[in-house]
């Protein structure tokens, strides 16, 4: 996580200072949290109830067939007074009870009316079904006991909970914390308010207010929110805007006038007049976001582009409010684990990146795959359209531009999470896999304009569609869809020894770059051999004539040691050699390390069946299948030797 820890730990250090606990009605308590724990004033039920519509009974007495005679003149109705009920009554006789009534303590089981045949004359029943002792019967405090704890401290208080404290008498002063009042600024010169029609020449809306007026109401995070407006780049309107609203609010939330131009006045009007905790943040986007004191008021600015104001309330202003909130915890709740698509989305040299992306999960197997929004420019806020996550990318490896491509990411949920069969995410998968999203930075001062409207009108539908159910079909569906049988082997004398105490690391590795593409790839068969020609030769045959795998992958054995023999044995078994494919290898991952060239893999072809060397460290296995699956070239040539591949 590249928001550091330490510096949410700050953020909430400083919130204490606008941070307290207030009493308030029950009624009005719904979505708050209890800043206290919560005793049962009283027992519930609060005396002896029947749980059936029937007769109170003696068990003993109420034999099948037995006739019992009605108590007349009293009945165990519900709103009854219990006392009055408590009397000697004579053997064999019941009282009529109704659900939720009370039941004297004479008595000590309840007969439902159905297991009962009432008299002609009504005053007498026969038992036709003999009760047990207590049975429908609750005893007084069976459900909650008196002085019962029965909601602990940082309860969210929703409709249960509300139910539970009106049933036990806690119906007032209940402590919560409070909400904060949130106060809402514009600034920039630029801005009129979002409901003008009509634009002049050099004025944008100001969509930020609105927006986060929404996101607030959305998470339910304020007590009250306060609109201030629009305040121009203007030093003097900006003072008096800025100390009245951070008398007023808990948080104040200005937009916009945090960077560094001569007209970004509200960051160092902080430094001046408050305290900024934090001025500058290693995140795309969100770069000078700033979080400081203001009077009473904790201050949030953030930065004017619309996308950056978007993600950076849903990790400070939603988070913030939260806590204040009561809910201590809101943090390590909504990370989880996503694979994005397409997997090639360039990483950002200089920051990491919260990618905005829809999330859908696969009902089967309950992999989430998050489809990126396209073009994440901070000024472009159909980016964040549909958007159900933030996929946290890393900055790129210093090393090279890398691709972000194998394995899962973590990503902060921002929205609910759909699910979807396993052959719709693969259709998806495949449509939106191999596409190449630009790095793109921040407010398009050097980021290329790529139109993604395609690919983000194929996400945008995704969280519309309904969820289906899951048959067993098409778990066995799921597996035939990969589109490729994959056959492993590590070639390895020490590997096939047992000889590593980490195991088959190589071997891993392949294992690993198949399964990221589940649609693809269907791992058949894998094995290790040593570094034996006429072995590997026997593998390779097996795999290819026998199993039919469309791919096999072959680990170690390339370089120039003297056992190194897997490119001799392969060049006995392909019938046609891809040396295109090889070079290509090569000149991609010499880029990584010039060591690269120390292979002599070979990449051919028998049958319907590619062969492909691979060398014998698990990350040189990973780069190579990663260059394999840019621009899905290795997915076209297996398309192609299949005959899947259209010409
Ligand atoms: N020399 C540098 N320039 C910039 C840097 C930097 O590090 N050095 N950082 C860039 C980054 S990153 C961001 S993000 C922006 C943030 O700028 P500000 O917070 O100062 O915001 P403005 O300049 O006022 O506006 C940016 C952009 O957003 C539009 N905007 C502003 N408010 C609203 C609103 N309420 N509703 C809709 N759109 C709004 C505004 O018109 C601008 O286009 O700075 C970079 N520059
Ligand atoms: O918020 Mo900026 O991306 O850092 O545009």
């Amino acid at each position: 996580m590249f928001v550091r820890k330490e510096l949410f730990k700050e953020l909430y250090r400083k919130l204490f200072r606008v941070y307290f606990i207030c009493l308030i009605l029950l009624d009005i308590s719904a979505g708050m949290v209890l800043a206290d724990d919560v005793y049962a004033i009283d027992n519930l039920p609060p005396f002896r109830a029947s749980v059936m519509d029937g007769y109170a009974v003696r068990s003993t007495e109420a034999k099948i067939g037995q006739t019992l005679s009605i108590v007349k003149g009293k009945k165990g109705l519900a709103g009854e007074k219990s006392q009055i009920l408590e009397q000697d009554y004579d053997v064999l006789q019941c009282l009529y009870v109704t659900t939720g009534g009370p039941v004297p303590n004479a008595f000590d089981s309840v007969l439902p009316i159905e297991e009962t045949e009432l008299s002609e004359d009504k005053l007498s029943i026969k038992v036709l079904k003999q009760m047990n002792v207590n049975q429908f019967i609750r005893e007084k405090g069976s459900d909650v006991k008196q002085g019962e704890k029965v909601l602990e401290q940082g309860s969210v208080l929703r409709s249960a909970e509300i139910g539970l404290l009106a049933t036990v008498g806690k119906i007032s002063e209940i402590k919560v914390y409070k909400k904060p009042i949130i106060g809402l600024l514009s600034t920039g010169n630029e801005l009129v308010e979002a409901n003008t029609v009509e634009l002049l020449d050099g004025y944008i809306r100001d969509s930020n207010k609105i927006m986060l007026k929404a996101m607030i109401s959305e998470h339910n995070i304020a007590s009250e929110v306060r609109d201030y407006g629009i305040v121009g780049d203007n030093g003097i309107l900006l003072d008096e805007e800025l100390q009245r609203a951070s008398n007023e609010c808990d948080i104040l939330v200005t937009s916009g006038g945090v960077s560094m131009g001569e007209l970004d006045l509200v960051k160092p009007y902080i430094e001046l007049k408050g305290e900024v905790i934090f001025g500058r943040l290693n995140m795309k986007p969100g770069k000078p976001t700033t979080f400081g004191i203001l009077n009473k008021s904790i201050i949030l600015a953030l930065p004017g582009n619309p996308v950056s104001s978007f993600v950076t309330s849903h990790l400070f202003l939603i988070r913030a409010a939260k806590y204040l909130s009561g809910q201590f915890d809101t943090y390590q709740n909504h990370l989880i684990k996503v694979q994005l698509i397409p997997r090639n989305v360039k990483l950002d040299k200089e920051r990491p990146e919260y990618h905005r992306a829809v999330a859908v999960q696969d009902q089967l197997s309950g992999k989430i795959y998050a489809f990126s929004t396209g073009s994440q420019l901070s000024s472009r806020l159909i980016s964040a359209r549909n958007a159900n996550c933030l996929v946290i990318l890393p900055k790129a490896p210093q090393s090279n531009d890398n691709y972000q491509c194998f394995g899962d990411t973590q990503a902060l949920v921002i929205g609910q999470i759909v699910t979807k069969t396993s052959n719709e995410i693969a259709e998806l998968v495949k449509q939106h896999d191999g596409q190449t999203l630009k790095n793109q930075c921040c407010g398009g001062h050097h980021g290329h304009n790529h139109n993604h409207q395609d690919q983000q009108n194929q996400v945008s539908s995704l969280n519309s569609q309904k969820v289906e159910n899951i048959t067993q079909q098409q778990q066995i569906q799921t597996n035939q869809s990969a589109d490729f049988k994959v056959g492993i082997i590590t070639i390895s004398d020490r590997a096939s020894s047992g000889e590593y105490p980490t195991g088959d690391l190589s071997g891993q590795a392949m294992r690993q770059c198949c399964e990221s593409f589940p649609h693809y790839y269907n791992i058949i068969q894998q094995t290790i051999v040593s570094d034996d020609k006429e072995k590997i030769k026997g593998e390779l045959l097996r795999m290819s004539d026998e199993l039919k795998c469309n791919l096999v992958l072959t680990s170690g054995g390339t370089g120039f040691f003297e056992r190194d023999i897997t490119p001799e044995a392969t060049l006995e078994v392909i019938e046609r050699r891809a040396e295109s494919l090889a070079n290509y290898i090569l000149i991609e991952s010499m880029k990584i390390v010039p060591t690269a060239c120390l292979s002599r893999a070979v990449i051919g072809t028998r049958g319907k069946t590619m062969i492909i060397n691979l060398p014998g460290k698990p990350k040189a296995v990973k780069e190579n299948f990663e260059i394999l699956m840019r621009s899905n070239v290795l997915i076209h040539a297996l398309g192609q030797l299949k005959g899947t591949d259209k010409h």
